[in-house]
């Protein structure tokens, strides 16, 4: 049995407030903050000190479950003022569908309830069963996603959807993981992930402090490393994937796939259900987050470009479906045919065929 791995948690639900890991503050400080209004969770979300798709909505279900215990009067009442709080919830950002997947699971677990105290109950149990099923689930995405990699592949990876980035172990990093576990040797590499450098300070802390190899690269060294480091996969998470598979991830993550193609690498998506959008028809309908320009102009709080110059600052891409050539899920890996295939996981069959 391979010794116990450190798989960091990102959030963690007290009854009467919630703590997360400040994200912002890694790999320097490993800062815990407590969160007891819906103001600290919104801003939790929006400014990064909780993110990563399952990680939000986790965050931002213990949010609305911890508000609604203050609400009180008739069930009526009570109903409009969760959803108040699951509208603003849900402004925090708009690109991760986990946020709002996570909000409306738990509205809808209360919209038969009777009384207050059975509503206040069901919605703390909601957002622990949220949390829990998402370590599960990242784990199977792990099993699905190791099967596809071999002893001393090479694998490059951006942002980091990590263990903290969801309730534990992460998607694309999930193999890696279990890779060590299983005592199978991997090496990552990681790229920084300008302008947040998720990659340079998330990524490689997770994995470093896990004992997994992973090497730090800077965006614009992707195709360097994939032409001279024999790159074996590309593996990637997800905030939103249409209903087509067209996968919305950080900026960047277009590129990869790009490159990926060109190189006659795999490029996987690894993401759970609560990331697929059937609502969303294409990727051109997924909302872009566009965010404060001082992340792109700013380095660790030094300006770095003149005062005033423009900046287009888009959180995230997107990647179109052909150019992915697998998405891993908990219940299987799925290989093209998307717009058939991604509605079939809801169904209560089976897994899917994983080869
Ligand atoms: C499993 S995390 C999915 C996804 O979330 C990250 O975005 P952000 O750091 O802005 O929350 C990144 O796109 C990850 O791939």
């Amino acid at each position: 049995m391979a010794e116990l791995l450190f798989i960091p948690r990102s959030v963690e639900w007290n009854e009467t407030s919630i703590t997360i890991l400040n994200q912002q503050k890694l790999p320097f400080q490993t800062e815990y903050l407590e969160l007891k209004e819906l103001e600290d969770v919104w801003d939790a979300i929006a400014t990064l000190k909780v993110r990563g798709a399952p990680a939000i909505g986790m965050t931002a279900a213990y949010g609305l479950a911890l508000a609604a215990q203050q609400y009180n009067g008739s069930i009526a009442e009570f109903q409009k003022q969760l959803q108040k709080a699951r509208t603003y919830l849900a402004s925090a950002r708009p690109t991760a569908v986990n946020l709002v997947w996570a909000l409306d699971r738990l509205v809808k677990s209360v919209a038969k309830a009777t009384s207050v105290n059975e509503a206040k109950t069901t919605l703390i149990h909601e957002a622990i069963r949220i949390q829990v099923e998402d370590e599960d689930t990242c784990r199977a995405i792990g099993e699905y996603a190791l099967s596809l990699f071999q002893e001393g592949d090479r694998v490059l990876t951006i942002c980091n959807a990590g263990s903290i980035a969801t309730a534990r172990y992460g998607t694309a990093l999930a193999p890696f993981y279990l890779a060590k576990e299983k005592g199978v040797h991997l090496h990552v590499y990681a790229s920084e992930t300008r302008p947040v450098l998720q990659g340079a300070r998330l990524t490689t802390w997770e994995l470093m402090q896990a004992g997994i190899d992973v090497t730090l690269i800077t965006d614009n060294m992707a195709a360097q490393t994939m032409k001279t480091k024999h790159i074996n996969a590309v593996i990637v998470g997800a905030d939103r994937i249409a209903a087509n598979g067209d996968t919305a991830n950080k900026i960047g993550t277009f590129g990869l796939a790009l490159l990926a193609r060109s190189f006659g690498i795999p490029f996987y998506v690894a993401a759970p259900l609560s990331t697929i959008d059937l609502s969303t028809k294409t990727g051109d309908d997924i909302p872009i987050e566009e965010r404060n320009p001082e992340e792109v102009t700013h380095l660790a709080g030094t300006r770095i470009a003149p005062e005033g110059v423009n900046v287009y600052n888009p959180a995230f891409d997107v990647t179109p479906n052909e150019l992915i050539t697998a998405i891993i899920t908990e219940k299987g890996i799925i290989r093209g045919n998307y717009k058939t295939a991604l509605p079939a996981l809801f169904k209560e069959e089976e897994s899917i065929e994983t080869t």
